[in-house]
């Protein structure tokens, strides 16, 4: 039994909000889940996440997505870094903004050169803690380069040391226990890191009137 704020009865009492009722709520949902097939498991499953990135559209901050258009348009070179899954929505956008011709690095590749004074550093972390991206920052930094950080955690260093950031309103890997997503660890954070930058990408295009034909020369051709 998860320790709770209030017995069970006091929570009934004062109706207040009791994490032991929360608890009861997700092991009754739980034995729901367990009746359930295959088939109306994965489509509820589908159907509750494109829920939690919806719910996330509508509380993403305009002014912050702007700050980051701007930085991308302005800087000489973009680099892009991030640990495990958040890295590799991070390299989805660095395609296509390389697409869209824009100079673009993935730190830690060998052929990423050194970050200088007028380039970005995009760097995404949902709990703002992850040492080598906390590493990239504060190198960045020393440079005089730009740093944008997407995080679920606005308190986090990584939040602190950026020069701007995105802040994306889901549960960090950590969150164990009740959180503001259904999904494990990340995933919420991860998937939406993506959706941000896939909707950058098509500002960024879209402003920029080329053509799908005009971007194509740029696609892998060595696939
Ligand atoms: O791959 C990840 C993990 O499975 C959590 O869902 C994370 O992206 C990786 O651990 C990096 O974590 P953050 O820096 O907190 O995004």
């Amino acid at each position: 039994m998860p320790k709770g704020k209030h017995s069970r009865t006091a929570c009934i009492i004062t109706q207040s909000y009791c994490y032991e009722l929360e608890w009861l709520k997700e092991r009754m949902t739980l034995l729901k889940i367990k009746q359930m097939n295959t088939d109306t498991l994965t489509n509820n499953n589908l159907l509750a996440i494109l829920e939690e990135n919806r719910k996330l559209a509508n509380q993403i901050n305009p002014q912050q997505i702007k700050v980051l258009v701007h930085e991308i348009k302005a800087a000489k070179r973009i680099f892009v870094m991030a640990a495990g899954r958040s890295g590799l929505a991070l390299k989805m956008a660095a395609m296509r903004f390389m697409h869209l011709g824009y100079t673009v690095f993935i730190v830690g590749e060998t052929n990423t050169p050194a970050i200088l004074k007028g380039d970005l550093l995009l760097l995404a972390s949902g709990s703002g803690t992850t040492a080598s991206v906390l590493s990239s920052a504060e190198k960045a930094k020393s440079q005089q380069a730009t740093v944008i950080a997407i995080t679920a955690d606005v308190k986090s260093k990584l939040a602190v040391l950026a020069d701007a950031i995105i802040l994306v309103n889901a549960a960090t890997k950590t969150d164990f226990g009740v959180s503001v997503s259904k999904q494990y660890a990340g995933s919420l954070f991860e998937q939406f890191t993506l959706l941000v930058l896939e909707s950058v990408f098509m500002t960024l295009w879209q402003e920029s009137g080329l053509t799908k034909e005009d971007l194509w020369p740029k696609h892998a051709n060595l696939e």
